[in-house]
């Protein structure tokens, strides 16, 4: 966002002041928006000024409010002597209009409470330059979360509206730095609506962030690509994007994406036209998770799809089978064989296979130059030894989805900084975690869980964000996690590379469950997807 800024200011195009302005207006314009009511008569604020920009936004808040005949009491958290130029001159200017206090532990006065008259509290105190615990003024972030929370349910509350992030909450990771055992929501400022400028950050989607700030409107300041579609493209509904020239891509962070292009098909192909893909699967009574992968390779629209399985599973199988191809596979060596039939060109593996089995049949599947998808089993199989796995992965052309546990037993090291309580801002976060593996593994990471996080070995980066109007909590149910290896291991046979497959396939999975809705089994997401896809218009 720094660099984005200084670009545009460096060019001339813009100075920090106006884009102060236009931050500034665009905080009212959203509290107006989200809150008709206000907007209707002028009613009391309350704003509180921090010691960086993201106070001067704030002054600005202040003053724009007052300018609509609203009563505004501004509290500031540090010198106003030390405010930086720009925040200074929107101080300078509120200072002409009204007063400023100081904000500490006891203020504001008498806190803004029910039927008090205060309508908003606007929480300007940090932003992105957050550096490092803000945990002085619990008591007073304790009232403004109790406001937060009273103003869902009754209007006489205050509702409370973060300028960029909610004070506390580090941009770069959704950590609270500085929290150790107590859950930081507890305490911290919370929003009912956060408002930022030109994109979303990484705090706004990961960890405690979706948490803390409520819903997230994100409003252009006229920075270069400032998230407009361009004409005529296809946009995934819900989905902002920051389209961030200044930043290379290795940096870059998008919201992940579906390739729309990819999943269409085009009249005149025929199956193999859309690749054949190989699902292995674990012995009898142990089946179900293949075969739901096994569904959703089919459903997301491989040509053809096959679960090799072993013998002795072969007649639970075939009850249980039809569009589905079966094949007896014993061992590493069948696996072999079977592969020396070119057209299947992708292999979903780990989804109840078995940790012996794994460890056989992964190195065959993986030296054998086809796309691969390792899951479950055929990533705990090498908790022992994860450089053998490396050592296999490394340059090909696969995608690893591990969750919490997996992703620990593959990077134990990598897993530690991630748990360890953030003292820092930047904290290190999923989006650290996911590239750093992924560079290790020299292939896709896909981190798992409402925040997942999709990173190549080159460090390009998305995030497929469960959040907000995507959140979908009923997600979290047995077999989820293999559907989504089948989704990917149908779309790498369809030809999408694994970056890709794996984006598209996680973001298609969240449509489904969001589609579908409370009372999902893993059961019903690969036959949602012909309803999203009809939905999209494919
Ligand atoms: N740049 C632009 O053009 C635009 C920027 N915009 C706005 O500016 C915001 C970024 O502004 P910013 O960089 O000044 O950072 P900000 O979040 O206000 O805080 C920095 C101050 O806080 C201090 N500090 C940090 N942690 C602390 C702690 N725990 N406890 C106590 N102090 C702490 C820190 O001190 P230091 O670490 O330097 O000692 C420094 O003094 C951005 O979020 C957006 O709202 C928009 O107007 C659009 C145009
Ligand atoms: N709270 C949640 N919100 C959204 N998605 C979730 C949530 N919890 C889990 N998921 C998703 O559900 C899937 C669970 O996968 P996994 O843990 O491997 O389960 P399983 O092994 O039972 O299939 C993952 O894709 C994960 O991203
Ligand atoms: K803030």
């Amino acid at each position: 966002m720094r660099a984005i800024e200084e670009a545009a200011i460096a060019s001339g195009a813009v100075t920090g002041l106006e884009l102060m302005e236009r931050a500034g207006r665009g905080v009212v314009e959203a509290v107006f928006e989200e809150w008709p009511e206000l907007a209707a008569a002028p009613q009391r604020a309350v704003v509180l000024c921090g010691p960086g920009n993201n106070g001067g936004d704030g002054f600005v808040v202040a003053r724009l409010l007052r300018e609509w005949g609203w009563e505004v009491e501004v509290y500031l958290y540090g010198d106003a002597e030390k405010l930086p130029p720009d925040a200074r001159v929107n101080y300078g200017r509120w200072v002409e209009m009204g007063a400023v206090r100081a904000l500490d532990e006891d203020a504001p006065d008498g806190y803004p409470d029910e039927g008090d008259g205060v309508a908003l509290i606007v929480d300007a105190i940090f932003g992105i330059g957050l550096t490092r615990p803000f945990l002085t003024l619990c008591r007073m972030q304790d009232q403004v979360n109790l406001c937060n929370a009273a103003s869902r349910s009754n209007p006489a509350f205050p509702h409370v509206v973060a300028v960029d992030v909610p004070s506390g909450l580090s941009s770069d990771s959704g950590a609270y730095p500085g929290y150790e055992d107590e859950n930081p929501l507890d305490s911290c400022m919370l929003a009912n609506l956060t408002v930022t400028f030109h994109a979303k950050k990484l705090g706004h989607v990961l960890g405690y962030g979706p948490d803390a700030c409520g819903k997230v409107v994100v409003k252009d300041i006229g920075l270069e690509g400032g998230g407009r579609p361009r004409g005529g493209e296809k946009r995934p509904p819900g989905g902002a994007v920051g389209r961030c020239p200044a930043v290379p891509p290795g940096e870059r962070v998008t919201l992940a994406e579906p390739s729309f292009y990819r999943l269409s098909k085009f009249p005149g192909e025929h199956k193999y036209s859309h690749g054949h893909a190989l699902i292995l699967s674990g012995g009898p009574g142990r089946g179900g998770a293949a075969r739901l992968a096994a569904r959703g390779a089919l459903r997301i629209g491989a040509g053809l799809v096959t679960l090799g399985c072993p013998p002795a599973a072969l007649i639970e199988n075939a009850a249980q089978l039809n569009a589905v191809m079966l094949r007896p596979l014993r061992d590493a060596e069948a696996l072999a064989e079977l592969l020396k039939d070119g057209r299947i060109n992708a292999l979903g593996l780990g989804p109840g296979l078995g940790l012996d089995r794994a460890r056989a049949l992964v190195p065959v599947a993986l030296e054998s130059g086809r796309a691969c998808v390792l899951d479950a089993d055929a990533l705990t199989a090498f908790a022992e030894a994860p450089e053998l796995l490396f050592g296999l992965t490394r340059g090909t052309a696969t995608v690893l989805t591990p969750h919490g546990g997996e992703f620990a037993r593959l990077f134990p090291d990598i897993a530690e900084k991630l748990t360890a309580p953030a003292q820092t801002g930047p904290a290190y976060c999923r989006v650290d975690a996911a590239r750093e593996a992924a560079a290790r593994a020299g292939c896709v990471v896909l981190l798992k869980g409402p925040d997942t996080v999709i990173a190549d070995a080159g460090g390009r980066c998305a995030v497929n964000s469960a959040a907000y109007e995507r959140a979908v909590p009923w997600l979290a149910t047995a077999g989820a996690g293999d559907v989504l290896a089948g989704f990917i291991a149908g779309l790498l046979a369809r030809g999408f590379d694994p970056r890709g497959a794996a984006e598209t396939a996680a973001w298609l999975h969240v449509e489904c469950a969001r589609s579908f809705g409370p009372g999902l089994i893993a059961e019903d997401l690969p036959e949602e997807l012909p309803q999203v896809f009809r939905a999209l218009g494919l």
